[in-house]
């Protein structure tokens, strides 16, 4: 079987400055969360995954399929749905209209896409402000309009960045409740600060610091790794602060 994800030996970075350095990783099904203090890298290499930066070296495969040329990007990007953390839009652009446009943008046809475009926004709970220009949409809203655009149109990789800053708590739930809907058919890679997000929804966490994965498992092997003493209000906050130090004491 092929994994939705596989790097090999990825190096990635700005000028002079290696941010992600030697990442060999593979990511297959379920709900992925990264977590990582700011600056760790996680929205450079979400970034790297939706194809939008080349890697410096190494390799990226998406499908089983290394991204060697533009076609083989173009035909990765079908499949591939991003919330990148701060996105582009038209402002006088519909709610609709946008996610239209995205599935355009990755060719899904015609009339599947008003089909998938309506049942990606009333998945999100904004059906009714489907006709809504996106400028007269609340932050969360648009939040929430982001995330409609990533799921629409059966992609078999999810790519969200910080999906759920300036939702409220009850959408933060429908939130969890969608991602595991389209986990069914769909793996999906989030970034998050919030402990309690990844704890109640990913099957699987990596902390990223510094650029490297300091920590892969699951919610309860991250609470495991908490020491004596650590700082935290919940389990896995407390196992999340351990793993950091002790990459800290190891850099
Ligand atoms: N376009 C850029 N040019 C130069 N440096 C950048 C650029 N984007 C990010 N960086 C730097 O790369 C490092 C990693 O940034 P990145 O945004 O990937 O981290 P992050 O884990 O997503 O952080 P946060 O949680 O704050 O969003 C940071 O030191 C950042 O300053």
């Amino acid at each position: 079987m092929r994994p939705a994800i596989r790097t090999d030996n990825l190096t990635q970075g700005y000028g002079g400055n290696p941010i992600i350095e030697n990442l060999t990783i593979e990511i297959d099904g379920g709900i992925v969360g990264l977590l990582g203090p700011n600056g760790a890298g996680k929205t450079t290499l979400l970034r790297t995954l939706a194809t939008v930066l080349p890697p410096r070296s190494g390799q990226v495969q998406l499908f089983g399929k290394s991204l060697d040329g533009d076609a083989d990007v173009r035909a990765a990007r079908r499949h591939l749905g991003f919330l990148p953390q701060e996105f582009g839009y038209y402002p006088n652009f519909s709610l609709y209209e946008f996610v239209r446009y995205c599935l355009w943008l990755r060719q899904v046809p015609g009339r599947r896409a008003r089909e998938a475009a309506m049942d990606a926004i009333e998945a999100v709970d904004l059906g009714d402000q489907a006709k809504t220009k996106m400028k007269a949409l609340s932050g969360g809203m648009l939040r929430r309009a982001g995330i409609a655009q990533a799921v629409a149109g059966g992609v078999r990789l999810v790519l969200l960045d910080e999906p759920t800053v300036g939702l409220d708590p009850e959408q933060r739930l429908a939130f969890r409740e969608l991602m595991r809907r389209v986990s069914a058919e769909a793996t999906i890679v989030l970034s998050t600060h919030l402990v309690e997000d990844v704890a109640a929804i990913c099957d699987r966490l990596h902390v990223i610091a510094s650029g490297a994965f300091g920590f892969s498992g699951t919610p309860d092997e991250l609470i495991g790794a908490a020491v004596d003493g650590a700082r935290g209000d919940t389990e896995l906050e407390r196992g999340y602060i351990s793993v950091l130090r002790d990459e800290r004491v190891r850099a």
